[in-house]
């Protein structure tokens, strides 16, 4: 396995990385410049690459185990990243967040966690309308820090191709800091555990206590049995994020000399959307002609044989661990859609990871009138995404999340009941509203509890 890249000779595309260009590509910025954007694409072409072939490949593995029930995957980062909020400070919380829920799910599932982060790159949205108005003034509507910019001004919201070497710079350091979180003590097992107890301390959590004590009870038994907590204290940690802006994926796409296959080296895992998943669409296309490991959402209007006809577009091989179905259906519907889409798709004999996400599905208005969910729906999901697997002696294999690790208000409920009122104090994110801190940790308790059931 290598980890050397190449770049695709130009006007040359012996991968086909390029056939994309023919069809309809949706949610893409009407960029008012072309010649601005062949330039930043052609910079970017010959950029370094964020991730190298081997660590795509061994992630594709890591989700085959999944697949498999023996390894279970936390996804989990912002909706929309943003380059002001690319601070140090910032990173780490929200890696400490997901190791610290990784913790929980480990004891939980019984197996390893493959950590994921919506991070260093999750800088583009699909959205509803092309538009915004505001007060008769009707803009461009923002579509993430690489795109356009969040201010409701004509200068700030006009799509600027510039924005993609930016969120290409950011995403770098971004990486590298994760990196060194990752790989330099910042994930001793230990230490993360004691963030827990930290957490655990404040009474609204104390009906997980009994999971926290068997989480502490195990480490100290590998304590008593020798186990060398300085192996443990790199992790792996991978980086996806939603790949919308094809302009910016096949700019990073580079070709392995050893196999001859390429790989979009802007992130570990990349995924297509519920808006962008058409069969004969862009997206489809070029996320086909890469050998990253690959999702799709699937929201509630999925066919089972829409999801079959995606599994041999985009694994044709069917090899296991390269391609992830993240259900997102609303907890009102997970039930009554997903249970024909795991059959038909396992009886086709598809070889998919199957992963929710309980936050899509579940967005509403509040009555005060911001865009929030409800953790109540959040959880019911997910329950809802266990209970369709168990009846069907499938695997459901990880959870994706919109989480931060700040104290942010955006999603109504959990233990410390963040009301309506609430919303304003911290209502941060610039699209859909995320769990905070506590709720992303009180969140894996739960999963945690629903595994244990599970596995008994
Ligand atoms: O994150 C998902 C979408 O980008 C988002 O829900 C779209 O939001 P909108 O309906 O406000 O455009
Ligand atoms: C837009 C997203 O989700 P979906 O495509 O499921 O709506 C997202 O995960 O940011």
């Amino acid at each position: 396995m290598s980890t050397a890249v190449d770049i695709v000779a130009p006007g040359t595309d012996p991968e086909g990385l390029d056939r994309f260009r023919a069809l309809e590509a949706r949610q893409q910025p009407a960029w008012p410049d072309a010649d601005a954007l062949a330039a930043v694409a052609a910079r970017l072409s010959g950029a370094a690459p964020l991730v190298v072939p081997a660590e795509a490949e061994l992630l594709t593995q890591r989700l085959a185990a999944a697949g498999r029930g023996e390894a279970f995957l936390l996804q989990g980062g912002d909706c929309a990243e943003t380059f002001a909020d690319a601070s140090a400070t910032r990173i780490r919380n929200k890696v400490r967040t997901i190791l610290q829920m990784a913790v929980v799910l480990t004891h939980g599932a019984s197996t390893p966690v493959v950590k994921m982060g919506r991070l260093a790159g999750q800088y583009a949205k699909p959205r509803s309308s092309d538009s915004e108005t505001r007060d008769g003034v009707t803009l461009p509507a923002y579509r993430g820090d690489m795109v356009n910019g969040h201010p409701f001004t004509p200068a700030d919201r006009a799509p600027d191709p510039r924005r993609l070497e930016q969120a290409y710079r950011i995403s770098a350091a971004t990486a590298n800091v994760v990196r060194a979180f990752t790989r330099g003590g910042y994930a001793d097992l230990r230490q993360v555990h004691e963030w827990n107890r930290g957490f655990m301390r404040n009474p609204a959590y104390s009906r997980y206590e009994r999971t926290a004590t068997e989480i502490d009870r195990a480490i100290r038994f590998m304590e008593a049995c020798g186990a060398d907590f300085d192996a443990l204290r790199t992790v792996e940690f991978y980086l996806s994020h939603e790949a919308l802006i094809l302009d910016y994926e096949r700019a990073l796409t580079r070709v392995d000399p050893a196999t001859g296959r390429a790989y979009d080296t802007s992130a570990h895992f990349l995924w297509i959307g519920e808006r962008t998943r058409q069969l004969d669409g862009a997206h489809v296309e070029f996320l086909s002609r890469v050998a990253n490991p690959v999702g799709v959402k699937l929201g509630p209007t999925t066919a089972p044989a829409d999801a079959i006809a995606l599994a041999e577009r985009l694994n044709p091989d069917n090899v296991p661990g390269r391609l992830t179905f993240v259900a997102r259906m609303g907890a009102g519907r997970v039930r009554d859609v997903l249970p024909a889409v795991v059959e038909e798709v396992t009886a086709a004999g598809v070889a998919v990871t199957w992963v929710t996400d309980p936050m899509h599905g579940n967005t509403i208005t509040s009555d005060s009138g911001f865009k929030t969910r409800r953790f109540a729906d959040v959880l019911d999901e997910v329950t809802g995404f266990f209970e369709v697997h168990r009846a069907l002696g499938t695997v459901p294999g990880g959870l994706h999340m919109e989480l931060t690790g700040d104290d942010v208000t955006e999603v109504l409920g959990g233990s410390e009941e963040i009301s309506d009122d609430g919303l304003a104090l911290r209502y941060e994110t610039l699209v859909d509203p995320r769990l905070n801190h506590q709720q992303s940790l009180e969140t894996a308790f739960q999963v945690a509890e629903m595994l244990t059931r599970q596995s008994r």
